[in-house]
């Protein structure tokens, strides 16, 4: 795709591919995709049945009413931060595996944060595809569980053969699908006597009221997903076209956060007050018969290929840094399915759960480091250079801006999140930790004189890619 001259490095597998970049970023002439189409496929990771979950566990056990506070805060705070890294990505062309390299990350730095999101999409894809395979083994137990978890985990692997063009069809089509399950499980569920006298929202289990306790723990919940959705939004704002971005920005870092914490949380906690039913596995199939498996097995299906595309995106950029070893974004998308696979088959995803909170500590506080870079490193005191730097030649393998700030908050929040702080550090710790990132960025900045951003300046970066 001509970024060869760029890159300074062979990009065959690219070229083969014309819609990968897994290693680069998107040139600008190839920045042609408009904002519906993006957004779009970030409804993928919008339509997962895990968000009912969440709003129905959270309204059953600490109220209607705490639960929708907290997906309101949890839409402001992953909105905005989802807005300014589709911006970054619109305006470089990368994805926040190659933002982070000149991000302040340095280049073997940002492989540590590839490595971890990575593991991430792993761990979230193997967790989805228990949910099907959970739904479908219900449906007909005849099919042993090792049977079902090697197909559904295989399914995914070509569905993501084609890159992003593929995963834009996929999700087009699949949409309309989706929207008639969802009015169905609505409708039937609407027809239902229901199992709470009160208006949803006024739902309160006993002893509990709104505010308190009860909401940080909503907003604990919250924590453990919100920094992914921002991110993620970066592998496919990159493909953005330029004149699309003012809306666009907002419609891929915004718009799926509204979606997925307020209208599927929402759906989550109207369904868990009125079916008195924390499990959408349950729940879905009461409402839907047959057809609440194949939705299930629909909105799993378009949750995985989106981890399966992210997770081999950030595979592909952790083995480059590290090791050189550049087989193409293909191989990497049979090594997630496979890592997936073998986690359901040994059974070790529900056993994850410190990994997972150190998960969500660690996304939001790099989110928050991404975005304080930009803006008050790179617009405000600018002394790091205006453009993001992602070829390992101009770059220092560390930069102590991001990792140790990244390092610090997010031991310092995974210790508080784990419980070891107290009991109100405990569900804000994700918060605190991104605050305590954002301010050691600056300070490590300074200290550091943005010394470690780049080896030299470049000038074949186009004003028009600059952010500062
Ligand atoms: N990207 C992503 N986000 C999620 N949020 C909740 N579940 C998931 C998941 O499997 N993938």
């Amino acid at each position: 795709m001509g970024s060869d001259k760029m890159t300074g490095h062979n990009n065959n597998n690219n070229n083969e591919m014309s819609d990968d970049y897994s290693l680069d970023r998107v040139p600008l002439k190839e920045r042609n995709m408009g904002w519906l189409s993006i957004t779009n496929i970030t409804f993928g990771i919008a339509t997962a049945i895990f968000y009912f979950q969440m709003g129905s566990v959270m309204a059953l056990q600490f109220g209607a009413m705490n639960a929708i506070i907290s997906a309101i805060y949890a839409i402001i705070v992953a909105g905005i931060l989802g807005t300014f890294i589709a911006y970054l990505s619109a305006k470089s062309g990368m994805n926040v595996n190659l933002l982070s390299r000149g991000g302040g990350f340095g280049y073997i730095g940002a492989s540590l944060t590839s490595f971890i999101y990575a593991t991430n999409f792993i761990m979230y894809c193997a967790l989805e595809g228990l949910i099907l395979v959970a739904a479908v083994h219900e449906f007909i137990p005849t099919i042993p569980e090792w049977v079902l978890i090697l197909f559904f985990g295989t399914i995914v692997i070509p569905l993501n053969w084609f890159g992003i063009k593929q995963l834009d069809k996929l999700q087009k089509w699949s949409l309309p699908l989706f929207g008639v399950f969802l009015i169905a499980a609505i409708v039937m569920a609407a027809i239902q006597p229901s199992g709470y006298d009160g208006t949803f929202w006024s739902y309160m289990p006993e002893g509990v009221q709104v505010g308190g306790t009860a909401l940080l723990l909503c907003i604990g919940m919250q924590h453990g997903i919100m920094g992914l959705t921002p991110l993620l939004a970066s592998d496919y704002a990159r493909f953005l076209k330029p004149k699309d971005r003012k809306i666009g920005i907002f419609a891929i870092g915004f718009i799926p956060q509204i979606f997925c914490f307020g209208v599927m949380g929402g759906l989550g906690i109207w369904f868990g007050v009125r079916l008195g039913e924390p499990n959408p596995g349950v729940y879905i199939v009461l409402l839907l018969g047959i057809f609440g498996v194949l939705f299930t097995m629909l909105t799993q299906i378009r949750i995985n290929v989106t981890n399966i595309y992210s997770g081999s995106l950030s595979l592909s950029n952790f083995f480059e840094n590290v090791f050189k070893f550049k087989p193409g974004r293909r191989f990497w998308v049979v090594v997630t399915g496979v890592a997936a696979i073998i986690l359901m088959l040994m059974d070790i995803v529900n056993h994850l759960e410190a990994v997972m909170t150190f998960q969500g500590v660690f996304l939001l506080a790099w989110a928050a480091i991404l975005v304080t870079d930009a803006v008050i490193v790179k617009k405000v005191l600018k002394i790091s250079p205006g453009y993001y730097e992602w070829r390992q030649i101009n770059l220092f393998k560390w930069n102590p801006v991001g990792v140790v700030s990244l390092l610090v908050s997010s031991i310092v929040g995974t210790i508080a999140a784990l419980g070891y702080m107290g009991s109100f550090l405990q569900s804000t710790a994700a918060f605190f930790a991104s605050i305590l990132a954002a301010i050691l960025t600056v300070i490590i900045a300074l200290i550091s004189k943005g010394k470690y951003y780049v080896k030299k300046e470049s000038n074949d970066i186009s004003k028009e890619e600059y952010v500062a």
